[in-house]
């Protein structure tokens, strides 16, 4: 049965880019969507310096602005971090958060996504949560498990007034800048799962509604495959982001 969940293509850039080249990526999207088709939404996260000079480009575009990361505080002597009350006056409407990038690197925690998913919806910003499994688990058969695991921790507790206020990422470690792409089987299966994990914490409705994305090695190839996907309600890109042509490619293509 067709659902009625709105397409959503979303660039995470991480950290790369100078102030000039986002500035110029973001113009560079902007000519090539100067519509975004019926039926998709069309997200950016730019690195936190860059997420000003950015929204300034989007003004008036049909592009939305996130960030990569927050801080659960809202203000106060936590040196470098970004308050969510920071990224909602910077222009952001959405933030990635518990990407596997974080968790790895900077060692955080499921409590801590916990923490920044409920300060995320109270200060009314979209959370997009991100889950996946690394090859060890993978290939040990229990990612299901390890991925249900990860959401139920993750955002257990939160209180969301509509499906629009969440979106999950599907992201194999594995598949993550190697190439090595999902199939779209393999996304849906997940995808899937995480859903069945969203009705048991918020109930059916509610999950029917949520977009649950693919991340990993997402690109115009294999965007349309993924997306005819029944539980799979977008991507979550990386590389072929930072390319205007690519992305808007996917955008085009999400949307056939
Ligand atoms: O981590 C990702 C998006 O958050 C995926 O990155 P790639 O698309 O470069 O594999």
């Amino acid at each position: 049965m067709p659902n009625n969940r709105t397409t959503l293509i979303a660039g995470n850039w991480k950290m790369n880019n100078d102030r000039e080249a986002a500035k110029a990526l973001a113009a560079e999207l902007v000519e090539a969507l100067p519509e975004v088709p019926a039926g998709v939404e069309v997200l950016v996260c730019p690195p936190t310096i860059d997420l000003c000079c950015v929204a300034h480009k989007l003004e008036g575009s049909a592009i939305a602005l996130g960030a990569q990361n927050c801080y659960w505080e809202a203000s106060g002597a936590y040196t470098g971090e970004t308050s969510v009350p920071m990224l909602k006056s910077a222009g952001c409407t959405y933030c990635i958060i518990g990407h596997s990038e974080r968790r790895d690197y900077f060692h955080e925690s499921d409590e801590d996504q916990n923490k920044k998913a409920k300060a995320l919806v109270a200060g009314g910003i979209v959370p997009v949560f991100c889950c996946g499994e690394p090859l060890e688990v993978r290939e040990a058969g229990t990612y299901v498990e390890h991925v249900v695991a990860q959401v139920k921790a993750g955002l257990e507790g939160l209180e969301l007034a509509s499906a629009d206020q969440l979106v999950v990422a599907y992201e194999p470690i594995w598949a993550i800048g190697t190439g090595m792409t999902a199939t779209a089987d393999d996304a849906q299966e997940v995808c899937h799962a995480v859903r069945e994990a969203l009705v048991e914490l918020f109930g059916a409705e509610m999950a029917d509604g949520i977009r649950v994305l693919y991340g990993g090695s997402a690109k115009p190839g294999n965007i349309a495959e993924l997306v005819a996907k029944p539980d799979v309600d977008g991507a979550l890109v990386g590389g072929a982001s930072l390319k205007a042509a690519d992305f808007s490619e996917m955008v085009v293509k999400a949307a056939e």
